[in-house]
């Protein structure tokens, strides 16, 4: 049995009954509040899957730390050496629009680095899971497949996911200096990871600081379980230690056959729109 299999097993159990908590949520005429500083919207679902996913880390692993979107106290990064990063609703913008793409992400980092993810996507029943290190999985109701990311290495072939609600005018840089000419949609960062995870996409970016390490903890598990990669826009892995959570370089993600000829782009593109020195 690989290192962390009873984790993984806890999390996708745990990712689950949460769904079905956002679900409940989902079938009433929820309200919605925004989040003090332009933090976006949050809901009653955010609020309650928030509140079980860390009790049930809590009791299932009393020795490690929990950080979560509704908490936002990094200090058990600081603490523990193993830590998880909990997005309880990634994509509260689409679970308002009422469109299907928002997940659960249940993350876990060892000494600061993404070890494990899960991602689950309620509406759908789309669950991806990924041990770094080991073969990822997604599973539905088709049933269950290892994932693997494309082979595309052709920048111009590259088939870009991007933010639906938060699509930044930079991203148009990349598309026009990459030569790109597909582009598709999704909320979640956790979902857009997914895609990549099981080649249906090539390349995600996010040319914004507008997003935290429990966005890309358990994405990042999950691709790179699928041979992809996910760095911040200078190409370096984001630390899960504690000692920031806002995603100040932004994201991106890609499969390992192109990601040395997008990353050059994606940092001039980036410097220029500030997020880099
Ligand atoms: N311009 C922006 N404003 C606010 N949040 C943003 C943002 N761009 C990205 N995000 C973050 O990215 C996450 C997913 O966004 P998207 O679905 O557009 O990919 C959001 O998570 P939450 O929905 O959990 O707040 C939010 O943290
Ligand atoms: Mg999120």
């Amino acid at each position: 049995m690989p290192a962390l299999a009873q984790e993984l097993e806890v999390a996708r159990r745990i990712a689950r009954q949460a769904g079905d908590i956002l679900l409940q949520v989902y079938a009433t005429d929820f309200s919605v509040t925004d989040k003090a500083g332009g933090a976006g919207p949050v809901t009653l679902a955010d609020e309650r899957a928030n509140a079980f996913i860390v009790d049930e880390l809590r009791k299932a692993f009393p020795a490690d730390g929990v950080v979560a979107e509704e908490n936002e106290d990094a200090s058990d990064a600081r603490r523990f050496s193993r830590c998880w990063f909990v997005d309880p609703l990634d994509g509260t913008q689409e679970f308002v629009n009422r469109n299907g793409e928002f997940a659960i992400h249940i993350g876990l980092a060892v000494e600061g680095r993404a070890a494990l993810g899960v991602v689950y996507r309620a509406v759908g029943d789309v669950l991806y899971s990924g041990i770094v290190g080991e073969q990822g999985f997604v599973e539905d109701p088709q049933g269950r497949r290892a994932l693997r990311v494309s082979d595309v290495a052709d920048p111009a072939q590259l088939r870009l996911v991007v933010s639906r609600s938060h699509r930044s005018k930079t991203t148009d840089a990349v598309v026009q200096r990459l030569g790109i000419t597909k582009e598709t949609e999704s909320g979640s960062v956790g979902l857009k990871c997914g895609l990549l995870a099981e080649a249906r996409c090539d390349l995600y970016v996010h040319v914004s600081d507008k997003s935290y390490r429990w966005d890309n903890c358990a994405p990042e598990a999950v691709i790179r379980s699928a041979g992809g990669v996910l760095t911040d826009l200078a190409g370096n892995a984001y630390l899960y230690d504690g000692s920031e959570l806002q995603n100040r370089r932004g994201l991106l993600a890609c499969n390992a056959a192109a990601f040395d000829k997008v990353l050059p782009v994606a940092s001039q593109v980036a410097r220029e729109a500030g997020l880099l020195k």
